[in-house]
């Protein structure tokens, strides 16, 4: 087989990327290779300010990719090998592929702690078939450990029913890798609620059914749990007991026991658990042979540089499985998110096309500013910039507002100029802190307003 354009992976990086292609080279041949007959699709896509976006993601049938697009065609099978040399690909055990352009788009999968090795009740998540997993494990399950405190963590916690939960975690506060000690003591307050039983209910389409059993691989996304419930086996509701500043040391089994899991933390405590969620950060899939060429980073991750090229010559990667190695802009960093993953796949496409056509190309203005919409126990999450004070050391000064169980809003400034917002509930203000994020207005003289929520501050700016 032959195509200008070879894509791997099924995600949201390389979908995104092979629509893109398909937008800006109507005439050439694309492929994507997906390891699954399902594939993640953007829908909705709401632009909430210049460069935030929000948007549903889902699964599709990959069919859908082929009727839409005459000049995609998906392949069905996992990348195992990449000749740079000759420009193809070997998919499975012997379909060939050439290309002209490469994009690896093979994501990640969870790492997890070391205690999982070879042990059945400790469980990651990544993609649907994990969840279902964990689901049907959390049935029989009162009570359960988990371990780590970002992403994944955050959103189990406040979903969970009817299972008591340990949360393991090394810092001080929850929430940690997206939030300050602040705002998590603001989510502390939810995190015993009963919940909404609307929002709980699973939506009667969970997923596509596959062809040839279950093979999807791609993460899920924001919202996944709208389409699970998940629920263990007490009468009563969840209740959580948060380990501050503990690790996990040890697990022991012993399946005669109520609690199979015995598991001992770093400060001496003992916990009897059914089950313990490993919530511990992800690695990049380099599951083909040539991989070790590519230039990589310490995690690992294929280096790529501002055009997305990667070390090797017209190979190309996005998502999860990379790391942008350029010099970022003052208010831009990566990390491991849809939104990211979105806008590299375009970005990737964007640059392999202009590659074909010799143009020349600038950097795609999303990479100026970090933003992430999402929604932690209950709330609408906002953050903009340098949200943590991330690249400003010590030297910085923070503004803040919060009314329990509404909003949490902290702004971040430096030389009176706005750096990174954290923006929690309701507060229409991601508009006015984007611009002045991105335009470096002197705020000095206006510091004392700017929160005050009876001054229309945005009339300032207009
Ligand atoms: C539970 C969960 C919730 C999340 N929630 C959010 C959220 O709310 N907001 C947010 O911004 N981000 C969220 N994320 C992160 C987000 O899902 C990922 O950053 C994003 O999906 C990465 O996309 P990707 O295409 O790079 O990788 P992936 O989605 O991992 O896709 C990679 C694809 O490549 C395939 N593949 C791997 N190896 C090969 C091979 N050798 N050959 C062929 N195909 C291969 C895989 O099967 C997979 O389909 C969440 C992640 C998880 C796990
Ligand atoms: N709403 C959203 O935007 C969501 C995003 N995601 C994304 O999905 C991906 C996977 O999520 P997740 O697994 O939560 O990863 P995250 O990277 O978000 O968080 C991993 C957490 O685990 C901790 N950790 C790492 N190793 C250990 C260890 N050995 N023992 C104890 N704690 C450990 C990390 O601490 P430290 O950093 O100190 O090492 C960190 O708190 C991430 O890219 C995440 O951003 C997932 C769910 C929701």
């Amino acid at each position: 087989m032959n195509a200008t354009f070879v894509v791997i992976g099924g995600g949201i990086a390389g979908v995104t990327c092979a629509e893109t292609l398909a937008f800006y080279q109507p005439e050439q041949e694309i492929i994507l290779v997906s390891e699954s007959s399902l594939i993640k699709t953007v829908t909705n896509l709401l632009a909430l300010t210049q460069t935030l976006t929000s948007f549903n993601v889902e699964e599709a049938s990959s069919n859908v990719l082929n009727s839409k697009y005459k000049n995609i065609n998906v392949v069905h099978g996992t990348l195992n090998k990449i000749n740079d040399v000759e420009k193809h690909v070997i998919i499975d055990i012997n379909i060939k592929i050439n290309y002209e352009y490469l994009c690896i788009c093979t994501g990640a999968r969870p790492k997890l702690i070391p205690q999982a090795k070879d042990n059945p009740y400790v469980l990651g998540i990544r993609d649907t078939d994990s969840i279902e997993y964990f689901i049907e494990r959390l049935k029989d399950s009162k009570k359960i450990a988990v371990v780590g405190n970002g992403g994944i963590a955050s959103e189990l916690i406040y979903k969970i029913q009817n299972t008591d939960i340990d949360w393991i975690i090394k810092d001080d506060h929850i929430s940690a890798t997206f939030v300050d000690p602040g705002a998590g003591e603001f989510f502390q307050s939810s995190l015993h609620k009963n919940f909404n039983t609307a929002e709980q209910s699973p939506s009667k389409q969970m997923r596509y059914e596959e062809e040839g059993g279950s093979k999807s691989g791609a993460a899920l996304g924001p919202d996944w749990y709208k389409h699970f419930q998940i629920k263990g086996a007490c009468e009563l509701p969840a209740q959580v007991k948060i380990h501050y500043q503990t690790e996990l040391a040890e697990v022991k089994i012993d399946a005669d026991c109520e609690h199979p899991v015995k598991i001992t933390l770093n400060n001496g405590q003992e916990i009897n658990c059914d089950l313990v969620i490993s919530a511990t950060g992800v690695e990049p899939n380099l599951n083909f042979h040539g991989s070790s060429d590519f230039k990589l980073s310490p995690l690992k991750e294929i280096m790529v540089n501002e055009y997305m090229q990667t070390s090797l010559p017209n190979i190309y990667a996005a998502g999860d499985v990379c790391h942008a190695y350029w010099d970022h802009a003052q208010h831009w960093f990566p990390m491991k998110l849809w939104t990211q993953a979105r806008q590299m796949g375009c970005y990737a496409a964007k640059c392999m096309s202009s590659a074909l056509n010799e143009e020349e190309i600038l950097q795609d203005f999303c990479f100026e500013i970090f933003t992430h919409t999402t929604k932690l126990f209950g709330y609408k999450v906002i953050l903009l910039g340098l949200f943590n004070g991330q690249k400003l050391g010590k030297d910085y000064e923070i503004l803040f507002r919060m009314t329990k169980e509404h909003e949490y809003v902290k702004l971040i400034l430096q030389n009176g100029k706005l750096q990174g917002a954290v923006l929690v509930g309701d507060t229409d203000l991601e508009e006015m802190c984007e611009n002045l994020i991105l335009n470096q207005l002197d705020l000095s003289d206006y510091k004392e307003d700017l929160l005050n929520p009876d001054i229309d501050i945005e009339d300032y700016f207009d």
